[in-house]
């Protein structure tokens, strides 16, 4: 059995201190990090907690509420959706306990985007989830600003309906034979607009530091057997293009199957692992 030592005297005796991770939301994303975990997949973390609106049946760890599960973690990975990181988020951090959020949608409201930045002391990190390349464009900043940055993100057009769509729109994605446009706009206003399918945007948002200027296309494809996400940018120093076809998860096709992974990636960060790319 790993033994925690308290962080001062792990690091003194030249050990890492072993993360208790607390997983929120047992779904696409929580199931296979939480397995992982709870499976030594990464030796710097263990699974301490499972916190789901549902009862679980034969999860790796105790079910808890988020109170019971601040009291056995030291890192949040939120895996349920937006409207945790809105209501509980700062929550979390208050109580001293970090967060890692994959539900970046929330943070395109500037008031709450504010309140978590300055809420503490745990500290919030953000997983790249779904896109790449984001390392690349936040370096790039270091060169001045990016002039414009573009993304384009088709998907199956039945993960895309939303409860807002009139008739019209619904019917046109029902019936669609090719490609249809369901939305242009911002990385501001296009995460509130599909909560559980364009977290990208506000990510790439998160990378640019700006969500007003990165422009967002949101493709509905009856092709896109492979969710695609392109990211554009262009600056005085050059132009980058990201482009990634990701398989969709097979219970929740809104969720390509990678993000998982892209969690735990950086959770691997987190430990302090070497030998990572940062
Ligand atoms: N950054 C990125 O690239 C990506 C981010 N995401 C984000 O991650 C979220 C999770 O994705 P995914 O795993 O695919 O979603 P799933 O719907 O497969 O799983 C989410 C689980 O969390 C539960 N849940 C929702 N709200 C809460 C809450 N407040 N407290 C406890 N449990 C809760 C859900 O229960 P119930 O269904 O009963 O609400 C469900 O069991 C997405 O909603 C999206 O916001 C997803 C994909 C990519
Ligand atoms: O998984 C993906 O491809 C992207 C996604 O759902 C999101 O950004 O919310």
């Amino acid at each position: 059995m790993t033994t925690t030592l308290p962080q001062a005297a792990a690091a003194a005796a030249g050990h890492r201190p072993v993360r208790d991770v607390a997983v929120v939301g047992w779904g696409a994303i929580g199931r296979v990090v939480g397995t992982a975990l709870a499976e030594g997949a990464l030796p710097g973390a263990r699974l301490t907690r499972v916190v789901d609106n549902r009862p679980l049946h034969g999860a790796p760890a105790p079910q808890a509420d988020l109170a019971e599960a601040l009291a056995h973690c030291d890192l949040v990975v939120e895996a349920a959706g937006q409207g945790f990181v809105r209501d509980l988020g700062t929550t979390v951090l208050t109580s001293g306990t970090d967060l890692l959020i994959a539900s970046t949608g929330a943070l395109t409201d500037p008031e709450l985007a504010r309140e978590i930045a300055e809420a503490g002391p745990g500290r919030v990190y953000y997983t790249g989830g779904a896109v790449g390349g984001l390392d690349l464009l936040q370096a790039v900043r270091g060169l001045g600003d990016l002039t414009r940055v573009r993304l384009t993100t088709a998907k199956l057009p039945a993960t895309l309906h939303q409860p807002w769509m009139d008739a019209e729109l619904t019917e046109r994605l029902r019936t669609a034979t090719g490609p249809v446009e369901v939305m242009r706009g911002t990385a501001r206003d296009v995460p509130a607009r599909f909560p559980r399918s364009t977290n990208v945007a506000a990510t790439v948002a998160l990378a640019v530091g700006d969500p007003d200027r990165v422009e967002v296309r949101v493709v509905a494809d009856p092709g896109a057997t492979l969710t695609r996400h392109v990211v554009e940018a262009e600056g005085p120093h050059g132009h980058y293009r990201f482009e990634v076809n990701h398989a969709p998860d097979a219970a929740n096709p809104a969720t390509s199957q990678v993000v998982p992974h892209a969690v735990l990636r950086s959770l691997a960060a987190l430990t302090g692992r070497g030998g990572q790319i940062l």
